[in-house]
């Protein structure tokens, strides 16, 4: 499998609604602090605007709700895995991405087989406190001489100008929230950032 070198993670439909129809073909829906009921109605959303661009929707944490709306593709963090029943996601035929951090988390996501390995906080992130420093460059070649050939997602922290580095240390693909969605304007830096990642697609 390969994902698309540019990997954007918003919090809602809306921003989909406005991001993906430009061209983004990967998408992460990461919905935190929200009832269930109208979590369910923004996965519902997502994947309709996703089914018409042709973009592969990723959806954060709820690995039920993604079975119940027919996604494809979840992503978990190493909390999420351990309630996670993954019997029950691969039954429904639904791909996993997981988060990595340091090397015991990297051992217990490579254990589930999962489709592909994030690694994060590459550079520090204002989107979230994170109890691990930024794991620089040099820890995505680390990675991926674990990895092989699984798909290898570098996070945290990314902009424009730093996404060569990434792709030359060895990631497959750069996921990003805030150089996108806090940017004056949004839909002319997803544009750059597609551009950006041409020559790695
Ligand atoms: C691509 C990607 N990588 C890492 C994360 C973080 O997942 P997690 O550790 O479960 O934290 P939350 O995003 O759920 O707060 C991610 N979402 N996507
Ligand atoms: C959601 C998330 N997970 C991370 C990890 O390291 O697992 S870093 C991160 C935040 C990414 O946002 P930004 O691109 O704004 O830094
Ligand atoms: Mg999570």
């Amino acid at each position: 499998m390969k994902l698309d070198p540019f990997y954007l993670i918003v919090d809602s439909a809306s921003w989909i609604e406005r991001l993906v129809p430009l061209g983004v073909k990967l998408v992460q829906l990461r919905i935190k602090d929200m009832e269930e009921p109208a979590v369910r109605l923004e996965v519902r959303a997502a994947r309709t605007i996703c089914a018409k661009h042709d973009c592969q929707l990723i959806v954060n944490d709820y690995w039920q709700l993604a079975i119940e709306e027919g996604c494809d593709f979840v992503h978990l963090g190493q909390e999420d895995l351990a309630t996670a029943n993954l019997a029950a996601i691969r039954r429904a035929g639904i791909r996993l991405g997981l988060s990595t951090h340091d090397n015991i988390e990297l051992e217990t996501a490579l254990a589930a087989a999962p489709d592909y390995i994030a690694l994060g906080p590459i550079y520090p992130t204002i989107l979230k406190a994170m109890k691990w420093a930024p794991q620089g460059l040099d820890r995505i070649a680390e990675w991926r001489t674990r990895v092989g050939d699984l798909p290898l997602v570098a996070i945290g922290g990314l902009n424009i100008e730093r996404i060569d580095g990434a792709f030359a240390h060895d990631a497959d693909s750069a996921a990003v929230v805030t150089d996108i969605t806090r940017n004056s304007d949004p839909e002319a830096r997803t544009r750059e950032w597609i551009a950006a990642t041409a020559r790695w697609r």
